[in-house]
């Protein structure tokens, strides 16, 4: 398989093929191969994002999206794909970009055990405490 690459100067995402042919049944998952291994240094992740092309065309996405490639990942890059259209199958070819991998620095974090947390504006309110989640009520 060719070398992951940015289709256009300044992109996140380099595309990753699929090294096998696949016929994903509507509400069908399927992992496929890249052929692509990579060694990450410590302190970086690689993303495994979907392509939106093929999401708006196709309904294809990626399961756990976005899937991810620790540093210490030597194997090979699998991505588990999933047909969300609810009635057309989607036809893959080896060759075909099925994704996006995205470099990222990550940190790696000490947690600690506390009694409290310190004070935010936010504090708890979360799923959906602003509004703007059920249409034409609060948004
Ligand atoms: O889309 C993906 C997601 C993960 N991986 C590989 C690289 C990653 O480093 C490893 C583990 O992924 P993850 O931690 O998400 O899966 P897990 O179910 O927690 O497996 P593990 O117990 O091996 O950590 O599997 C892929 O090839 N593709
Ligand atoms: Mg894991």
């Amino acid at each position: 398989m060719p070398v992951p690459h940015y289709a256009q100067p300044g992109d996140a995402g380099a595309d990753l093929a699929t090294t096998s042919d696949a016929v994903l049944a509507p509400g069908q998952r399927e992992v496929l191969g890249t052929g692509i291994a990579i060694a990450l240094p410590v302190g970086y992740a690689a993303f495994v994002h979907p392509r939106s092309g093929l999401a708006a065309r196709a309904g294809l996405s990626i399961v756990n999206s976005p899937g991810t490639i620790d540093a210490g990942y030597r194997g090979e890059i699998k991505v588990c794909l999933i047909n969300h259209d609810p009635v057309e199958p989607i036809v893959l070819n080896r060759g075909d970009r099925i994704a996006q991998l995205i470099v990222q620095r990550v940190e790696q974090v000490r947690f600690v055990e506390v009694e409290t947390l310190e004070h935010s504006v936010r504090g708890t309110a979360g799923y959906g405490s602003t509004g703007g989640w059920q249409a034409g009520r609060d948004a």
